[in-house]
């Protein structure tokens, strides 16, 4: 750790503080956390959720791992930093936001959430302050509760912030699903509206209280563990009337409020995942963040000159071989012009190849890109899915 100087405390957390940093090898500014706990054993940092997580997660709207340091028992990760988090950002601001600026953050959250939730997690702890934005791109940070959706219920020792908290969660389902994540997407996107948290319960009853109070009583049939709340409210749950959102969020668009609304149903089925909110009206208009969302690092790689530009995060392979195509971050500009094209013809598999000579001068880094779909004319279109590397 002696090549960082420590600059400032950012945030304290449950797990660790988090301070601004210096490198003085690469003269990067990164964020370091500190974890609370010892570890004594390189395994068990390897097997922190944390880690495990955000080594299989690479996307432009998900905050980047760099580095794991341990030393003398101490454990920090090496962060990218980000200059905010949502929080101080509404706090800090004189108004509300305009409707364009929440539809950025909100398609930039859905979409590091789609790529999340396709490879099988969850975060459990989504809120405004493990939102963070430098120059207006945003990264989902905090992935110390993240869960895979496959491992196995009943998830007993879940503590996320509690304004955030989906209902099966607060009504003990012993299995939920991503579908928390959503409910959470739906509080904050209310409150980026407002500026106040839409559900701001003190305890975890009066949380299913407000709740009610602004969605009215759950319907039994639709949503089984509705049952329990009349239990745990204080008031018979017929006599809940639901609110109308427009008045509670005045400044909202007619289609703002019906994302919202889809979000934050009582019915974790109802709730549109990640893909399919993206699909929504509220952000079908022109000015949309291009999806997928570019951070301006990737921008810059992909305009420094007229090779094809290849970040290859080597530390996130694992041993696992479906690993190797997971954990690559490649961005390719195929319209460079010194490409060639070879037929691969060996084991009969006459499959065209688009080829960088100017990459063979590197012995030791050989790359094909597998993206031309030749039809019967020999005119040659890109193909955007088709990905194949070798390095020989
Ligand atoms: N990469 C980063 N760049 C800048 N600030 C950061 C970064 N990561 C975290 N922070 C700041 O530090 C705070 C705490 O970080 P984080 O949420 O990861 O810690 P934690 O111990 O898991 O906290 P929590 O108790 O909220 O779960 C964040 O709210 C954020 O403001």
């Amino acid at each position: 750790m002696e090549r960082y100087t420590i600059l400032e405390e950012l945030g304290d957390g449950t797990c660790g503080s988090v301070y601004r940093a210096f490198n003085r090898e690469t003269h990067d500014i990164v964020a370091v956390k500190k974890m609370k706990r010892k570890f004594y054993f390189w395994e068990e940092c390897m097997n922190l959720r944390e880690v495990k997580v955000l080594h299989k997660l690479n996307h432009p709207n998900i905050i980047k791992l760099k580095e794991v340091v341990r030393e003398k028992s101490e454990l920090f990760f090496i962060f990218e930093y980000m200059e905010h988090n949502l929080y101080q950002i509404m706090r800090e601001r004189q108004g509300p936001f305009s409707e364009e600026e929440i539809r950025s953050f909100m398609s930039q959250m859905l979409q590091g959430l789609a790529h999340m939730h396709r490879n099988g997690y969850f975060h459990r702890d989504l809120k405004p302050e493990n939102l963070l934005v430098t120059n207006d791109v945003l990264k989902i940070a905090d992935f110390g509760l993240a869960r895979e959706v496959s491992s196995m219920p009943p998830y007993t020792e879940y503590v996320s912030t509690r304004w955030y908290r989906a209902p099966e969660v607060l009504l003990r389902s012993s299995s939920y699903t991503p579908a928390i994540d959503m409910w959470a997407v739906g509080a904050i996107l209310a409150e980026l509206f407002t500026s106040t948290p839409i559900f701001p319960g003190e305890s975890e009853i009066d949380q299913l209280h407000k709740i009610c109070c602004i969605l009215g009583a759950p319907d039994g049939s639709s949503f089984p563990e509705a049952t329990n709340i009349s239990h745990l409210v204080n008031i018979t749950c017929s006599e809940i009337l639901p609110a109308n959102l427009s008045d509670i969020i005045p400044n909202a668009s007619s289609t703002a409020i019906d994302l919202i609304m889809r979000f934050c149903s009582w019915d974790p089925l109802r709730r549109p995942t990640a893909d399919q909110a993206l699909q929504h009206p509220f952000f079908n208009v022109a000015s949309l963040v291009p999806y997928p969302l570019h951070d301006p690092l990737e921008l810059r790689l992909n305009n420094m000159g007229e090779e094809p530009n290849l970040e290859l995060n080597l530390w996130d392979f694992s041993t696992e071989p479906d690993d190797c195509f997971l954990g690559l971050t490649l961005a390719v500009k195929p319209s460079v012009s010194n490409l060639g094209e070879v037929s691969n013809v060996s084991q009969g598999m006459g499959e065209d190849l688009l080829f960088c000579p100017s990459l063979q001068d590197h012995p030791e880094q050989t790359v094909f890109w597998s993206l031309l779909s030749p039809d019967q004319n020999r005119i040659h279109r890109p193909v955007e899915s088709s990905l194949s590397l070798s390095f020989g």
